[in-house]
């Protein structure tokens, strides 16, 4: 006998997690279809989870060296890659088992495991059972591309296998400008990997704020990481000591790498959900276009997280959010209630760490033209007075009108990571310039700057 539900949600990640635990606190009866043993989607097991511990492991390892300048008696050591990755998976067995165990168990979630197909828009097949439901909410994220059309394009690996590495590679190329990249990068090289970032051309951090894209490559650079730019990738052969080689189109190599990253960008999660069967073509990109309410264009078929066909908003908090909302619109009642998708806030995890709310100025001079006014500011935060490795600390806000309302907030620098959702709420309730300037500061911390900028 078929299984029926209230709703099912396709992928327990961020995204389809949210929408069942919101529909099972409405009293509804919900389940969730994961193909991973591990539950918890990308965030948990291969995303934002694991690389902030490896962010937290070389932030420490920068802290190392400023200890001793600060007067501290001590040698910075290396890190045990090993003790490291142990205790970071350790972590994620925990929170794998409390969503199992606690989040959906204690909630009556029905956890049905195997990949999820659809028979018709209320029917999933799973492992040869099948499932119908009044909603079906599609949830399944997305995974890393690889450059399938370069020669030995398989002998590197992609973030996935970044969170799999057992040895620390002492030399290691990441492909990609993209925050993933950027991020993987940083981690590496500030545990002390020889780290070159092979990107095509254009700068990094595409769509970001000339501030934080030209900041950012500086504070890279300074800290060793090579860059290569412009130069095509040929092919990737392995030595006979199984280190690859890096072949350029114009010729040049890089050699005696112990991995290669590709960080160059996600492809969705659509291709083998028997989409056609129901109807629903994915755009061109593999993503689903979806109406301000979280609808396909097929009734009761819903999509959320990575798989929706919009820029810049492949974000955890967003997928938890669009769950949460569709949930209380279809069950709890709230009519109209859905994601707003403008002033998304968001933190790169470099070294110093990246916040940014809102437009660049790119973007808002040529959403707003004339109107747009910039403050801007950039100086070395306390913490760095006596420690020799400086890293400086960037700020702008980019308001418009003659209210100077603040349309962009951008920052690059120690502490941003904790500073920028507070400036969100601010934005979203449609502060001014003035708003802040009548904001008493606090002293001292460099978020202070952000009210006092002239
Ligand atoms: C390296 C990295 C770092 C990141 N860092 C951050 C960060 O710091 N902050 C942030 O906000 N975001 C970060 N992200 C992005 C974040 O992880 C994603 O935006 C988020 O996980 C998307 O949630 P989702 O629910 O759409 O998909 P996911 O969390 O990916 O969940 C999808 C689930 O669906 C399952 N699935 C797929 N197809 C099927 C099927 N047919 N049947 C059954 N199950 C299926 C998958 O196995 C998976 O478990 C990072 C991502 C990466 C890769």
């Amino acid at each position: 006998m078929n299984q029926h539900y209230d709703v099912i949600a396709i992928g327990a990640g961020s995204g389809g997690l949210s929408v069942v635990e919101k529909a099972a606190a409405y009293g509804k009866k919900a389940a969730v279809v994961e193909m991973n043993d591990d539950l918890g989607g990308t965030c948990v097991n291969r995303g934002c989870v694991p690389k902030k511990v490896m962010w937290y492991a070389a932030e420490l390892a920068h802290a190392q060296v400023h200890a001793r300048d600060y007067g501290f008696d001590l040698t910075p050591g290396k890190v045990d890659w090993t003790k490291l990755v142990m205790k970071r998976e350790n972590l994620i067995d925990g929170i794998n088992d409390w969503y199992r165990d606690d989040f959906l168990a204690k909630a009556g979630i029905d956890l049905i495991y195997g990949q999820a197909r659809f028979l018709d828009a209320h029917t999933l097949e799973v492992r040869g059972e099948r499932y119908t439901a009044d909603h079906i909410v599609i949830a399944t994220g997305s995974r890393p591309l690889v450059f399938k059309d370069i020669p030995g394009a398989e002998l590197g690996i992609t973030s996935d296998g970044f969170f799999e590495l057992e040895e620390q590679p002492q030399k290691v190329a990441v492909v990609g400008g993209g925050y993933i990249a950027l991020e993987l990068a940083g981690v590496l090289n500030a545990l002390g990997s020889d780290t070159h970032l092979l990107h095509q051309g254009f700068p990094v951090l595409i769509g970001f704020d000339a501030m934080i894209q030209q900041g950012l490559r500086k504070q890279m650079e300074a800290d060793g990481i090579t860059f290569h730019d412009n130069d095509k990738i040929a092919s990737i052969e392995k030595q006979n000591n199984g280190q690859l080689t890096v072949h350029y189109q114009s010729g040049e190599t890089l050699e005696n790498l112990d991995q290669l990253i590709w960080a160059i960008g996600r492809v969705p999660n659509t291709d083998d959900l028997g989409l056609n069967t129901i109807g629903l073509q994915p755009a061109k990109n593999g993503l689903i276009d979806v109406n301000e309410y979280q609808e396909t264009s097929v009734a009761g078929v819903y999509a959320i997280g990575d798989i929706i066909n919009k820029r810049g908003v492949q974000l955890t908090p967003v997928a938890i959010a669009a769950g949460r909302r569709l949930s209380d619109r279809l069950f709890g009642g709230m009519q109209g209630r859905k994601v707003d998708y403008n002033l998304i806030p968001t933190v790169m995890f470099t070294h110093p760490p990246i916040g940014t709310i809102g437009l660049s100025e790119e973007a808002a001079r040529e959403q707003y033209g004339d109107e747009v006014k910039v403050y801007q500011t950039d100086f070395n935060s306390m913490y760095y007075s006596f420690v020799k490795h400086k890293v400086k600390t960037y700020m702008k806000l980019i308001v418009v009108g003659k209210d100077e309302k603040i349309v962009g907030c951008h920052a690059m620098g120690k502490g941003v990571d904790e500073m920028m959702q507070g400036f969100a709420v601010a934005l979203k309730m449609g502060a001014t310039k003035q708003d802040f300037d009548d904001t008493i500061a606090i002293h001292p911390v460099s978020a202070e700057e952000m009210v006092t900028m002239k």
